[in-house]
């Protein structure tokens, strides 16, 4: 663990320990991948202002996010099929998130469920909510979601058409995987993955299989998950969702001020600027060069948060600076639990509450709060 000193480290972990097909589902965008690489690169481009010579003292990373307090702001994003990185994975990487004091949010396409990640936490945790075509199942997730007391809700909007992963193509990656000889031989080579995942019960899509209509066993699962995302989607479908909710609300997936605009319209608690990962629309902008001119185009009608390309502490602070409240990270923890289980995420959390806690002094500021765009050199 001693060598584990950067998100990088945990990814070259990761790398040796989680079958190919699922590591590479992790670590892929659509297309060119040019938008994924972008949202790590654009990072660099920005660059701060060092300060000397002013009190580092008593420092502090506290903030919230949509008025709840967060010991960091940065929440783990919602990530489908968490759960094959690592067997129970939504279920340990939402207890290492609560241990933290930050936000841990649930995918629809999560292996464990709702109810499986309710009963190993205490505090609430977020939903992430597809609007699919069988509304009925919608309305089911949503309740299911009340009745565990999540205390958002995150509606994701950039996947009304699924972009294309190649990787996840040439890895014969669908719903159930294709046991190729390849994919049995990169599973037999590593016992620590396989005897984990011989040993839960957790290897579906359990919010969805018994819940949705036609969805009994996971052999339906491929056909049904392609056909289901709604390309009719509209901001109508915002406006019920969010009256049907009635709590905390977050749009998801924000990369255009215009939307931006029209979001703010519906009254929502939060946006998210983000691109996916780079895993919908490749050429897609960055998510860090999209962030300022959002924040400056909603100033403070709706808080704003970003995902996208967050590889360290710094990259934090300069999406603060940009104007984001609060951030997300998705890789970043999917390699710490695919290298270390739980503890591999309360990793990637430590590494990057340390690299903020370094920069935030050496920017001459003592309080996260306070970092603003005059803590960049531009
Ligand atoms: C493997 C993987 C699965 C994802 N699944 C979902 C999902 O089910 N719902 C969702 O809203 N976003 C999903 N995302 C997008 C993330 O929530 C987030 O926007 C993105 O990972 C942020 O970029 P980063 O990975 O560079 O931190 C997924 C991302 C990855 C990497
Ligand atoms: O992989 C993703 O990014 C994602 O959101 C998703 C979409 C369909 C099924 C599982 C995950």
């Amino acid at each position: 663990m001693s060598d584990i000193l950067t998100i990088a480290d945990l990814k070259d972990l990761a790398r040796r320990r989680v079958p190919k097909m699922f590591f590479d589902y992790a670590d892929s965008g659509a297309w060119t991948e040019s938008t994924y690489r972008a949202n790590e690169e654009d990072f660099q481009k920005i660059k701060f202002r060092q300060r000397v010579l002013v009190d580092m003292s008593n420092r502090s990373l506290e903030s919230t996010m949509i008025g709840q307090k967060v010991s960091m702001p940065v929440a783990l994003a919602p990530t489908g099929l968490t759960g094959m990185q690592h067997a129970d994975g939504e279920m340990l990487a939402a207890q290492a998130a609560e241990e933290f004091g930050v936000p841990f949010t649930l995918s629809t396409m999560s292996i464990c469920s709702i109810e499986d990640v309710a009963s190993v936490t205490k505090k609430p945790f977020w939903f992430q909510l597809y609007v699919l075509r069988d509304k009925d199942f919608v309305l089911n997730l949503i309740d299911r979601a009340k009745a565990a007391k999540c205390s958002a809700l995150v509606l994701t909007l950039d996947l009304q058409v699924l972009g294309q992963r190649h990787k996840d193509v040439r890895n014969g990656l669908s719903a159930p995987p294709k046991m190729t000889l390849a994919n049995i031989a990169n599973i037999a080579v590593r016992p620590g993955w396989w005897m984990g995942m011989a040993g839960t019960k957790r290897r579906t899509f359990r919010n969805i299989v018994g819940h949705a209509k036609g969805v009994g066993d996971v052999a339906s699962l491929s056909s049904w998950t392609t056909e289901q995302f709604d390309p009719h989607l509209s901001w109508k479908d915002v406006a019920w969702i969010k009256e049907r909710w009635g709590g905390k609300l977050i749009l998801k997936g924000i990369l255009d001020k215009e939307d931006a605009l029209l979001a703010a319209n519906t009254g929502a608690d939060a946006i998210i600027v983000s691109n996916h990962g780079g895993r919908q629309l490749d050429g897609a902008s960055s998510s860090i060069m999209a962030l300022e001119e959002i924040a400056d185009a909603v100033g403070d009608r709706i808080e704003v948060h970003m995902d996208g390309g967050i590889r360290s502490g710094q990259d934090v602070l300069k999406a603060l600076c940009l104007g984001a409240k609060g951030t997300y990270i998705g890789r970043p923890f999917l390699y710490g639990l695919g290298a270390l289980g739980k503890e591999g995420v309360t990793k990637a959390l430590e590494i990057i509450r340390k690299e903020m806690d370094i920069t935030l002094a050496l920017c001459g500021k003592r309080l996260v709060t306070d970092m603003g765009r005059d803590q960049l050199r531009r």
